[in-house]
């Protein structure tokens, strides 16, 4: 368990953070969501023990020998080495297991290749982000934090990462904190969310609640959505294959209903939750 309490920070007249609390509990994954400089790498910095805070505290419950593992801004990797010697070296530093089956062990478990010789220059953004998970997991942390893991990514990246984060916390039941400005990420994966801004939490609930109580449209991807009959008493917008429909989520399951049974083959039903939308809820 990871509980960030009344944390604040100022650097000389700017108020970083303000009275800021977060509880991320084990097999959880938790969003900071927030747009830049709403605060959340000096929160994450605050966590890891890279900065201190002005005032507030941290809790860190962990029957585990390492509390946190933490990309913070982007995985710090040698570039020229390969993944194998990276990870020695890290694994070295932190006086872990080093030895070429440990090493194997590790890039399994984040789903990267174990016969990949060429210098981690050479990887995609995607792959520097597993190997910095593995880094980061290097004698099984309580806690992983993530500083906008799906930055760069494309969609197949952020994708095979999401999947990555969910086996890591329901399988190796870690406490997981992920930041982004991003909402369509975050509420794919998370069980939870803090929205940021300006230094203070303005808004947080579980990913579900959010979701019922502010998304008021739905993005409909089907092959034949333009023949729909249905579709005509919405407000709707129209692209390739795809329509926007303003309709809120007690609406949904019965319009999908009515979808199918005129024959349009839906693909996907995807929230649009607005990071506007969460920030303005409690202002
Ligand atoms: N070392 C520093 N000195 C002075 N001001 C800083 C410093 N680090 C951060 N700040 C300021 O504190 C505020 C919060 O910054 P922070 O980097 O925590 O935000 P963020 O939410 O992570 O933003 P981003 O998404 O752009 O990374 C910003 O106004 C930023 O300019």
């Amino acid at each position: 368990m990871l509980i960030g309490k009344n944390l604040s920070k100022s650097y000389r007249s700017k108020i970083a953070l303000d009275n800021v609390s977060i509880q991320v509990a084990p097999g959880e994954i938790c969003g900071l969501l927030g747009r830049n400089g709403a605060g959340k790498t000096t929160l994450f910095k605050i966590l890891t023990g890279l900065i201190r805070a002005d005032s507030g505290e941290i809790i860190l419950q962990s029957p585990r020998s390492k509390s946190i593992g933490a990309i913070i801004e982007r995985p710090g990797l040698y570039n020229y080495l390969n993944a194998y010697d990276n990870l020695k070296i890290f694994a070295g530093i932190q006086g872990a297991k080093a030895d070429p089956d440990s090493i194997r062990d590790y890039l399994l478990k984040v789903g990267l290749p174990t016969d990949r010789k060429d210098p981690v220059g050479n990887f995609s953004l995607g792959m520097k982000q597993r190997l910095g998970i593995a880094i980061a997991l290097v004698n099984n942390p309580g806690c992983l934090i993530l500083d906008e893991p799906f930055s760069g990514l494309d969609p197949f990246g952020v994708a095979s990462l999401i999947d990555l984060i969910l086996s890591l916390a329901q399988y190796e039941k870690i406490a997981i904190l992920l930041s982004s400005h991003l909402t369509s990420e975050l509420s794919r994966c998370c069980h939870s969310l803090y929205i940021m801004d300006n230094g203070k939490i303005v808004n947080s609930g579980t990913t579900k609640h959010l979701i019922s109580k502010y998304i008021y449209s739905y993005s409909i991807l089907a092959n034949n959505i333009e023949s729909s009959e249905v579709l005509r008493k919405y407000q709707t917008v129209f692209g390739v294959n795809e329509v926007k429909v303003v309709c809120n989520s007690g609406e949904i399951t019965g319009l999908l209903n009515e979808l199918l049974s005129e024959g349009v083959q839906v693909t996907a039903c995807i929230p649009d939750l607005t990071l506007e939308q969460l920030i303005k809820g409690t202002l």
